[in-house]
């Protein structure tokens, strides 16, 4: 596999957040979000090669235990080469979270090590195609976390949770920032739809804190 860093720090998404946590980043991603933060991951020979055993190494050596968080790129392209074992691996170190945009479903071998699934799936905002696999929607181990920057696109999260069955009580709203000024702002901006519609909001914590860094 390749792969990009290999970090400690908290988790500053999603259901999980502020958990403390190893996270794993793994190169590559095919669909090219217009706002994505971590542009730097597309290429799919950025980073560098490491079997499974050589990222087990160095992600217990930074001493955190309880939590992982494999992410990239889009990790899941990894399926069949690696990640299920990665996963399975990880699972000595704590939970193992994986954070996809859910174009893509787990096979049943990666399935079996993840214990929870930070889904983002692709708004018109993305300004892109990305499919979504279904199985999300059913997994009891699914969240979802939608980018969003206005009341318009509040209002296109709730209705892709009604298209797909996604269960209003999964989904988190997270506010599109790269920097601590514009999450404040973004913040503002969705505040109201969210009350009005009954959905979630959940701040990015590393935003907020170190702005768009790498490796926070
Ligand atoms: C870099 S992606 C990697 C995992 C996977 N490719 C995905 O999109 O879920 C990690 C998370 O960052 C979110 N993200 C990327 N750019 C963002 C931005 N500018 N504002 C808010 N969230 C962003 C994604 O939606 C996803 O939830
Ligand atoms: N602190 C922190 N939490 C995160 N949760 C998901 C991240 C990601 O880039 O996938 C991320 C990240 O890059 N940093
Ligand atoms: S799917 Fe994730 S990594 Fe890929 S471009 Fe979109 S936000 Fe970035
Ligand atoms: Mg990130």
């Amino acid at each position: 596999m390749r792969v990009l860093e290999i970090f400690a720090s908290l988790q500053g998404e999603g259901v999980n957040l502020g958990k403390p946590a190893v996270f794993v980043r793994l190169a590559g991603c095919p669909i090219r979000c217009a706002y994505c933060d971590t542009k730097y991951s597309w290429d799919f020979s950025a980073g560098v090669e490491m079997s499974v055993e050589e990222v087990f190494a160095k992600a217990a050596s930074l001493g955190v235990r309880g939590h992982v968080v494999v992410t990239g790129g889009e990790p899941l392209i990894w399926q069949r080469r690696g990640l299920e074992d990665l996963a399975c691996a990880l699972r000595g170190l704590g939970a193992v979270e994986v954070e996809t945009s859910g174009a893509y479903s787990p096979t049943p071998e990666l399935d079996s090590c993840v214990d929870y699934y930070d889904v983002s799936p692709k708004l018109s905002n993305a300004g892109v195609k990305a499919p979504f696999s279904p199985f999300y929607a059913k997994s009891p181990k699914a969240w979802f976390k939608f980018v969003v920057r206005d009341a318009a696109d509040v209002e296109e999260a709730l209705q892709f949770a009604e298209v797909w069955g996604i269960p209003k009580e999964r989904v988190l709203l997270m506010p599109m920032a790269q920097s601590a000024e514009e999450h404040g702002e973004v913040l503002k901006r969705i505040w109201d739809a969210a009350v009005r519609l009954g959905l979630r909001v959940t701040p990015r914590l590393h935003i907020a804190a170190w702005g768009n860094e790498r490796g926070r």
